[in-house]
């Protein structure tokens, strides 16, 4: 890995390289297998808003190039989407992501390991260590390419890029050139030497899809749900920090004695599996040991808490040096079916825009030319409708904003922070809630969220 800039224990997105050559990744010769392959550039342009402030200056324009420097790039931004989701995983051992992406840089899916919907985690295998193998989780736990290409909010994602935390296995390679993916990003490749491996490789060379390795410095990122984190801390965080220490202390201790015996027949392991035998002695089975159970809650992340992180997430793609909003769209199905982050419109140059000008008679005033989150979150929905949707929003959304939900059919709505003012214009938003039955709640009101998730994209390699 190359140096990185830390920020107290965690690494800023400031190091990474500047705005206008995230598209770089795109034209680089790349080595596959032993070979240097001249890769051709892919249309995966950032567009105009991704042209240097050089460029912009050399074309006689105005450049203000006050926009924020930290912004998460793309390549950043999608790989840490799929170590989001993979917090969502309940396998007690790989914690597995993936989030695919269109051309237009839109999120089109994402995906966890995990058992198929509808099986009940605590009647499933969560070990890998039975001399049977259909008592291991192997038979049934769908990986996270599957999830993300089944889970996917638009037709099809033909053409689409999937960013992986693990490199996908040959199953997986499979499903990835069924279905039309054309480029694999991934984080780690700690089974090169499996044969699943080298047969995904093999495969995904033979049908020319291609994969690299994830290129960036920035491989920590802290998703504080807070303005002001710091001075801000609640007990609820340092709770859920000690519950994520106890299960990996006791995830690192196997066949720990515990009080947690059950009574079963000697043939079934306790989770819904048909007897091998028709023996009918019974024995004592400890279930202590955790790397055969699912995590328990607080050792992955509810949902609530990943639908807001995942706003706070798309919130650090926002170039506003004064406030980043994240808004994140989700259907019954618990689909994210849109993200967005307060941006200028698509084809605005970033460095066009005087990000400090808060005079609303200035021509210049940036908030004429920023479209908010939630819009963005509505229009990036790809050709799923949102209504009945429920939207995650850092910021309690503004009255031009309500309307615009309102009117989209989006039925719930969870924000972070509260409105600043209590302006008529917050009021009216509120009538037009009651009016219209759209439910609106603080997230903290949720009770027993966490208020800041940590990625660590290493410790896939762990
Ligand atoms: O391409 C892949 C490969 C594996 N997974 C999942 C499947 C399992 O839930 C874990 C691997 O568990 P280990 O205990 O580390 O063997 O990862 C996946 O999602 N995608």
């Amino acid at each position: 890995m190359p140096a990185s800039k830390t920020y107290g224990n965690f690494i800023t997105a400031s190091t990474k390289m500047p705005a206008s050559s995230e598209n770089d990744l795109d034209e680089h010769n790349i080595k596959m297998n032993g070979n240097e392959t001249s890769r051709s550039v892919q249309s995966f342009s950032p567009g105009v808003s991704e042209l240097s402030n050089i460029e912009a200056a050399s074309n006689n324009q105005l450049v203000y190039n006050e926009q924020r420097k930290d912004s998460l790039a793309w390549e950043e931004y999608f790989m840490a989407l799929a170590f989001l989701s993979a917090q969502r995983s309940k396998d007690p051992c790989s914690q597995v992501g993936a989030c695919i992406v269109n051309e237009r840089n839109q999120v089109l899916s994402i995906g966890y390991n995990g058992m198929p919907s509808g099986c009940p985690d605590q009647d499933m295998c969560w070990g890998k260590k039975d001399p049977l193998e259909i008592n291991n989780k192997y038979m049934y736990v769908c990986h996270a390419e599957l999830n993300a290409i089944v889970n996917k909010n638009s037709a099809d994602v033909r053409g689409g890029r999937v960013y992986v935390t693990l490199f996908p296995c040959n199953e997986c390679a499979k499903l990835i050139i069924q279905s039309g993916i054309v480029e694999v990003v991934y984080f780690s490749d700690k089974h090169c030497d499996k044969d699943s491996t080298k047969a995904s490789k093999f495969l995904l060379n033979k049908r020319g899809v291609y994969y690299r390795k994830y290129a960036s410095s920035l491989t920590q990122l802290r998703l504080e749900f807070n303005f002001n984190a710091v001075t801000q801390q609640t007990s609820v965080a340092a709770t859920q920090d000690a519950v994520q220490q106890l299960c990996s202390d006791l995830r690192n201790c196997c066949n720990v004695e515990t009080n947690a015996n059950v009574v079963c027949s000697e043939d079934t392991n306790a989770r819904g599996l048909e007897p091998t035998s028709t023996a009918t002695t019974t024995a004592t089975l400890s279930l202590a040991d955790p790397s055969e159970l699912p995590r328990p809650s607080g050792a992955y992340i509810s949902w609530e808490e990943y639908f807001m992180a995942v706003a706070f997430l798309s919130a650090r793609r926002s170039k506003d040096p004064a406030v980043q909003v994240g808004a994140c769209l989700v259907n019954d199905e618990r689909r994210i079916v849109g993200i967005g982050y307060n941006g200028l419109p698509n084809g605005v140059h970033d460095a066009l825009v005087n990000w400090h000008q808060t005079d609303p008679n200035s021509p210049l005033f940036k908030n004429f030319y920023v479209c908010h989150a939630e819009v963005n979150a509505v229009l990036n929905k790809n050709y799923t409708d949102v209504r009945s949707c429920t939207l995650y929003v850092t910021a309690y959304p503004c009255n031009e904003c309500v309307k615009l939900l309102v009117q989209s059919g989006v039925r719930k709505i969870v924000y972070f922070s509260e409105p600043g003012t209590s302006d008529a214009s917050v009021v009216a938003s509120k009538k037009i809630f009651a009016l219209t039955g759209v439910e609106i709640f603080n997230y903290m009101s949720l009770g027993n969220v966490r208020k800041e998730v940590k990625l660590d994209f290493c410790i896939i390699d762990n």
